[in-house]
């Protein structure tokens, strides 16, 4: 141990000491406060206020910090060094400044802002920009009250100024557990500007596999909730992912950063509470059947059915389609509550299109029939005795209720099947003709057809949803303060166009990867589709093109597959974080399952906490997981089915693969039978490779497809 770096580890060591007596003097003091459990609302909320307290302090107590910064403010200031950490520490009685500052705060931005060098640095804060100069930037790594390791990323008085990436580098190279973690210690200034972005913008990111995409918008909803506390709360922003699986592998980053009750959806699940039915979708398998398990997929284009739903030209054609409900609402008849009494179908009118016409039609039809109820209860008022009274208000009660059910039922599912014919139409025949016209060819039956037996699949909830919307008042229980969209290049222009409706300030975050796009049948072809969506001040677009998961010879070999496979694919910068090579294993057939049980073994002694074995369909994933079984691994099959992730070792096809990642990657069948000479092949492969941390093996039986037949392909023998 060198000598400086002797008094630097003594220096913090003491430091820690004395921050731990202080947080823990802190906590003590609120602990002995009794917790208060009577009515009084004051106490009530001074005693969530200490609650709220105690479980910063608790936390704080075991990691204090993971940073400093020596600053100093202007060109005279006074060099003062900032602890950073998860939470913020108030002062204690004789500091002026917070003990710990919390990572969010303006200042503790220059910590991931500042990338070396000797110029003046600066932040934002509420007052203004602050200028100053950057002494020390140093990393500190505390468990369990222990200071475990330090590093000087910059110090402006050390002979070699510079910043690396050693730090980072570290960090990278540990083994993941089963759940995606916080970063706040290592956020990249790239990432740190996508965090800070200010909230009414929608945020585009395109950014490689392994980016960190879904752990910057995560970040970012915890620096939102801290900067804009005043303008927005946990439980009105929502994250959607595409599945439940990916929403529980993310579920602890969020809690870590000390931030509760963001709600985390699939869209589906989502669309399903605010249509308040329990439509049953076709199981997503069925499409991922239709799509990924064959060898011969089915041609796609922008007018196959599935991808011109999420088109904003059905969009627009829902919204005509709505609007020529207006006219065949209110029924052709005058309303006669008793014999001899007549509302006439004119004064209707007139109270559905001028009175209620602000309306939208669901509450226009309430508003009409509740003000009818009105009037009958006014000419109830005249009848000339009680008896009569009494039988005309018999009589007004049943023909109330059959007036009633002549209006048409604003019932999203009902009308979006009338549309295609399955079921009474609520327009004229001449009318559905002319929608109909603008349909692409074919659309109609094939959507009809699946309508007529029930059918509705994920592509048609943004339909639903909107005709629901542009049907009901939008409750303002439904709207949101920001929306993050993860993996955003499966959802189509209509999906984003709607959610635009249902957030406050045009306030999204929209990540993805169009090199992962392997869904043809659904999503953007490029973000312009998106960014469109947006006024052009409202709108910033974000590249992320470093990636931090995968060692430099995994990106490597994946970004060749992209060149040549994919052609115009999005390539990735690594962190110099060097590894093993790729290595491949060609096997015969026969020996496929003796091969991959004795290579998994070896993988296992390196005591990697997770990895995958991925095939290329889920029926090969279950027959080699019960072989593999058979042959004594432990492994579980990934099918799609668990809303849960286990981590550890597992087994499932590559594409359900996607947002995942492990130590150690094994991918099956890499030959020209499995993986076609096709964009859409090259990309399943890709998201397969880009998996893995430390190690990736393929595992080929027969020819390699062209894209991934490479120099650095280091082949073992088996
Ligand atoms: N600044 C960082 N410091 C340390 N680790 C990072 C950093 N940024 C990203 N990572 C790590 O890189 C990995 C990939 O992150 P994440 O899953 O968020 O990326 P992604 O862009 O969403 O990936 P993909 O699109 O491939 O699913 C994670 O293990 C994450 O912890």
């Amino acid at each position: 141990m060198d000598k400086d770096f002797q008094s630097a580890y003594q220096e913090e060591h003491s430091k820690l000491l004395l921050t731990l007596e202080e947080v823990d003097a802190q906590l003590k003091r609120l602990t002995d406060i009794p917790v208060y459990t009577g009515h009084d609302f004051t106490e009530q909320v001074l005693e969530a206020g200490r609650e709220q307290q105690r479980q910063t302090l608790t936390k704080s107590a075991r990691e204090p910090y993971f940073g400093r910064l020596d600053f100093a403010e202007g060109e005279q200031g006074e060099r003062r060094p900032l602890y950073i950490g998860k939470v913020g520490v108030g002062k204690t009685e004789i500091d002026e400044e917070p003990l710990v500052v919390d990572w969010r705060a303006p200042v503790a931005s220059l910590f991931y802002s500042f990338t070396g060098g000797e110029e003046i640095a600066e932040y934002e804060a509420p007052e203004g920009i602050v200028q100053g100069l950057v002494f020390l930037k140093r990393n500190l790594v505390i468990r369990q009250r222990m200071l475990e390791r330090l590093a000087d990323t910059y110090d402006r008085e050390s002979s070699e100024p510079v910043v690396t990436d050693e730090f980072l580098v570290y960090r990278l190279g540990e083994n993941k557990d089963n759940k995606l973690r916080d970063i706040v210690s290592t956020i990249q200034a790239e990432q740190d500007r996508i965090i800070r972005a200010a909230k009414n913008t929608a945020l585009i990111i395109q950014g490689v596999a392994g980016s960190g995409k879904t752990t910057v918008a995560l970040h970012r909803l915890a620096f939102l909730l801290y900067q804009y506390q005043e303008q927005v709360s946990a439980e009105r922003m929502i994250i959607f992912a595409p599945n439940h699986m990916f929403l529980d592998y993310i579920s602890e980053v969020l809690p870590e950063l000390g931030v509760g009750d963001i709600q985390q959806s699939t869209f589906a699940d989502w669309a399903q509470q605010l249509l308040e039915s329990d439509i049953r979708l076709v199981p997503q398998s069925e499409t991922y059947e239709e799509w990924f398990e064959t060898t011969t997929r089915p041609d796609v284009s922008d007018a196959t059915p599935s991808r011109y739903k999420g088109s904003l030209a059905f969009m627009e054609l829902l919204q005509q389609y709505v609007g020529l409900l207006e006219q065949h609402s209110v029924p052709e008849q005058d309303f006669s509550p008793w014999d001899g009494k007549v509302l006439t179908r004119e004064q209707i009118l007139e109270w559905y299109n001028v009175e209620y016409r602000p309306y939208p039609l669901a509450r226009r039809k309430e508003r009409v029939l509740a003000r009818l109820h009105r009037w009958i209860e006014m000419e109830l008022k005249q009848a000339p005795s009680e008896a009569i009274r009494k039988e005309r208000r018999k009589k007004a009660a049943q023909r109330e209720k059959s007036y009633a059910a002549k209006w048409p039922r604003y019932e999203p599912i009902a009308l979006y099947k009338q549309l295609f014919k399955a079921g009474k139409s609520a327009v004229t025949a001449e009318q559905l003709e002319e929608i109909w016209s603008q349909l692409p060819a074919g659309m109609l039956k094939a959507v009809s057809t699946e309508l007529k037996k029930d059918r509705i699949r994920d592509e048609d909830l943004p339909a639903l949803v909107y005709i629901h919307t542009l049907l009901h008042e939008m409750d303002s229980k439904h709207r949101f303060d920001h929306v993050v969209i993860d993996e955003a290049q499966d959802f189509s222009p209509f999906h984003v166009a709607l959610l635009n409706q249902y957030v406050r300030g045009g306030s999204f975050t929209i990540l993805g990867d169009l090199s992962q796009g392997i869904h043809a049948y659904r999503g953007v072809h490029d973000w312009q589709e998106m960014s469109s969506l947006f006024n052009s001040e409202q709108t910033d677009y974000f590249p992320l093109t470093r990636s931090y998961r995968s060692t430099m010879e995994i990106i490597e070999f994946a970004n060749i597959i992209l060149e040549h496979g994919v052609r115009n694919g999005i390539t990735a910068v690594p962190v110099f974080r060097s590894g093993d090579p790729v290595r491949l294993l060609e096997c015969p057939a026969p020996q496929r399952v003796e091969v991959i049980a004795q290579r998994w073994q070896e993988l296992q002694a390196k005591e990697f906490r997770t990895s995958a074995i991925l095939t290329r369909t889920l029926h090969e994933a279950r027959e080699l997981h019960e072989q593999l079984t058979a042959a004594g691994l432990d492994l579980h099959l990934i099918d799609g089915g668990k809303a849960t992730y286990q981590g550890g070792h597992s087994i499932l096809p590559v594409y359900l693969s996607k947002g995942l990642e492990f130590d150690a990657v094994l991918l099956t069948d890499v030959d020209q039978a499995h993986y076609h000479d096709d964009p859409w092949d090259a990309r399943l492969l890709y998201v397969g490779c880009t998996r893995a941390l430390h190690e990736l093996w393929l595992l080929c039986g027969e020819k390699l497809p062209d894209y991934v037949r490479q120099p650095q392909l280091e082949s073992v023998e088996v």
